[in-house]
């Protein structure tokens, strides 16, 4: 199980700071929230704060657009370098376009899933992407509490993904902690991302590893 903390939850007062003893506790991947205030409503990290949390960082970055206009934010934060960049399909027209444009520049794409969006939607989509992330929360916001019909909608992600994309990684965001990530992992779930349960503990490391 690969965890990726999420750094909205981080003390953002001593963000780099922050983002370097979260690597050496053991994250495999550094999860980013970029909110632009409409398609969620909080608005978090620009170019330029992610850059510094990508020097920061001794791990590849996860990159989750919760936004509209999504060409226009991958234009913008691809120079960054990040391992993943997830979208939601619920904003984008044009999925199989975006996709391809991450791919252009070298870049892992991704779709995303709010928690009332049905799997059935990625029944063309699957194939084509590396990963899916399924929301256990409504986006915007840390600290949300767990929505269980995730738990459904990843045993029929994974039955899908066997039949169309058997190398697709299913991940998952929102209100993850100890008790639900064995449940999780279980259900088909391959990256967990955790942003309070991780930051607002007193021991990352030990955090990190009861999630694993
Ligand atoms: O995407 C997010 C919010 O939209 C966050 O990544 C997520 O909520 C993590 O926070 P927590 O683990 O506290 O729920």
């Amino acid at each position: 199980m690969k965890i990726a903390p999420s750094i909205l939850s981080a003390d953002f007062g001593k963000l780099a700071e922050e983002v370097k003893v979260i690597c050496n506790a053991g994250a495999d991947f550094i999860h980013v929230d970029v909110m632009d205030g409409h398609f969620v409503p909080n608005m978090t990290m620009g170019p330029m704060i992610v850059e510094a949390v990508s020097k920061a960082s001794t791990k590849p970055l996860d990159i989750h657009f919760m936004v509209e206009n999504i060409p226009f934010f991958v234009d913008m934060y691809a120079h960054i370098k990040p391992e993943f960049i997830t979208f939601h399909i619920e904003e984008e027209k044009h999925i199989n376009r975006v996709i391809q444009q991450i791919r252009n520049y070298d870049i892992r794409p991704g779709v995303v899933l709010n928690p009332a969006t049905p799997v059935s939607l990625l029944e063309y989509i699957v194939a084509d992407v590396d990963m899916v992330l399924l929301m256990s929360v409504n986006p915007g916001f840390g600290g949300q509490k767990f929505i269980p019909s995730v738990i459904d909608k990843i045993k029929e992600l994974r039955e899908l993904a066997i039949k169309k994309n058997p190398n697709l990684l299913i991940e998952v965001d929102g209100g993850v902690n100890d008790k639900n990530a064995k449940l999780l992992k279980e259900a088909g779930a391959d990256i967990l991302v955790a942003g309070s349960f991780v930051f607002k503990s007193n021991d990352y490391k030990k955090a990190i590893e009861s999630l694993r």
